[in-house]
C-alpha cells in the first residue's frame, strides 16, 4: 500500500517537469519512483539532465537512460524532487533516513524550486518523531558527540544519539565519507534554533532539518493525492 502511494505521489510531480529542464534527483524509496517515472518520460523523448543527490540515485538514473550533470557543471537546477522522513504543514522537513542528507541539502539549495513526494503517513504536526540524522566527520567522533549532547541540554531537550550502523554492524558511511548520529528526540519544538546551533558544532557537516526548502509537497494518502504550498 504505501509503495503505491509512494509511486502515485512520484508520478504527479513527474508530470510537473517539462522539456529542458535541469532537475535535482532526490534519494530514496519515494525518489526512485521519481527517477523511474522520469525515465519512462526520457525514453518516450523528454529531454531534461539531471543532477543525483547519492550514489545510487546516479546508478538508477544511468540505468534508466537519463542525462547526468554534476553541480559543478550545472549549479542552477529549476526542479529537485526528493523525499522525506517528516514534514510538517510549514514544509518543514528532516531528512536523511536514507544517508543522503548532505547532498539532498546541497542540491535542494540550488533549485528554483524543492517539491517533496511522500505517503500521508509523513505529515506530522511536530517535527521529531523521526530521529534527526546529524552527519559528523569520523575525526573526533566522540568529541563532536558530546558538544551535541551538551548544545541538546542547554536546549532543555533530551534524546539518545545513537551512532548509525550498517548491516554488518561497522558504523554506516555516507557518500562523503561521513558517519551519522541519529538523535531520538520525540519533538523539536524550535527548529531554528536548533538548525543553527548544531551548525555551529566543528565536527557537525550537516543535518536534516530542512527549513525553507522545500516549496511544495506532494502527499499520498488513500483518499488521494493532497497537495501543499506551490507546486
Ligand atoms: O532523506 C532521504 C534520504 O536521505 C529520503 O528522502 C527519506 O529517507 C525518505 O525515504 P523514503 O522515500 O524511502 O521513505
Amino acid at each position: 500500500m504505501s509503495d503505491t502511494l509512494k509511486r502515485a505521489a512520484a508520478e504527479r510531480a513527474a508530470q510537473l517537469v517539462t522539456d529542458g529542464m535541469r532537475l535535482g534527483l532526490g534519494t530514496g524509496s519515494t525518489a526512485a519512483h521519481f527517477v523511474a517515472a522520469i525515465g519512462a518520460r526520457v525514453r518516450g523523448g523528454l529531454k531534461v539532465v539531471g543532477v543525483p543527490t547519492s550514489e545510487a540515485t546516479r546508478e538508477q538514473a544511468l540505468r534508466e537512460g537519463i542525462s547526468l550533470s554534476t553541480l559543478d557543471e550545472t549549479p542552477d537546477l529549476d526542479l529537485t524532487v526528493d523525499g522525506a522522513d517528516e514534514l510538517d504543514d510549514d514544509l518543514r522537513l528532516i531528512k536523511g533516513g536514507g544517508g543522503a542528507l548532505l547532498r539532498e541539502k546541497i542540491v535542494a539549495s540550488s533549485s528554483q524550486r524543492m517539491i517533496v513526494i511522500a505517503d500521508g503517513s509523513k505529515r506530522v504536526p511536530k517535527l521529531g518523531r523521526f530521529p534527526l540524522p546529524i552527519e559528523v566527520v569520523p575525526f573526533g567522533l566522540t568529541a563532536t558527540e558530546r558538544a551535541i549532547a551538551r548544545l541538546l541540554d542547554s536546549l532543555s531537550m533530551t534524546g539518545e544519539l545513537r551512532l548509525r550502523r550498517a548491516a554488518d554492524g561497522a558504523p554506516y558511511v555516507t557518500d562523503g565519507g561521513h558517519f551519522i548520529l541519529d538523535a531520538h528526540l520525540g519533538r523539536i519544538d524550535k527548529p531554528n534554533v536548533l538548525a543553527s546551533t548544531l551548525n555551529n558544532i566543528p565536527g557537525v557537516v550537516e543535518h536534516g532539518l530542512f527549513l525553507g526548502l522545500a516549496t511544495g509537497a506532494i502527499l499520498a494518502t488513500a483518499d488521494g493525492l493532497v497537495e501543499l504550498g506551490q507546486l
